[in-house]
């Protein structure tokens, strides 16, 4: 999806911040490196790659190691871009990627008051919680 915004910053990749984090929390839950060790910076397959596409590549690998993500809780710092009209559609983005139900996939954003980079919008923070499973064997 696209939300319009008048100041941003460069990435590799198409620079999803909130799917990043994600990957960084999922790829930590099972002790597993992090985003830049699953999808490296020097793979010119990940150029401006919808990260979206990782997300749901990721829950694939979680599941074929017999992993559950029990539900996920997301968290966004950016001041110059009103989310909230867009959550819904973000939640339910990353609910199918991961096929879990919208219930079990929450995020959530402040502006922090506009303070610093993130306030500014010349950089934007994410964090992810996820609470997972290892299926009975
Ligand atoms: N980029 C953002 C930041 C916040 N919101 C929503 O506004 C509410 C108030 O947040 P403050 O940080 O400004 O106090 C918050 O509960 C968010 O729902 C937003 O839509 N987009
Ligand atoms: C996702 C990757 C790969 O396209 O690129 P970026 O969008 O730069 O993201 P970053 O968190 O800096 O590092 C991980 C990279 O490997």
């Amino acid at each position: 999806m696209d939300i319009p915004a008048d100041v941003g910053f460069d990435t590799h990749s198409d620079g999803d911040v909130l799917c990043h984090a994600l990957l960084d929390a999922l790829a930590g839950a099972i002790a597993d490196g992090d985003l830049g060790t699953h999808y490296r910076e020097d793979d010119l397959d990940a150029e401006d790659a919808v990260s979206l596409g990782f997300v749901e590549e990721f829950a694939q690998y979680l599941a074929d190691r017999g992993y559950i993500v029990g539900n996920v809780d997301g968290f966004i710092t950016l001041g110059t871009v009103r989310l909230r009209p867009h959550i819904e559609a973000v939640r339910e983005n990353l609910a199918k990627a991961l096929r879990m139900d919208l219930a079990e996939v929450s995020v959530k954003a402040r502006s922090i008051d506009g303070i610093g980079p993130e306030g500014e919008g010349t950089a934007c923070g994410a964090w992810v919680s996820v609470l997972g499973y290892r299926a009975a064997d």
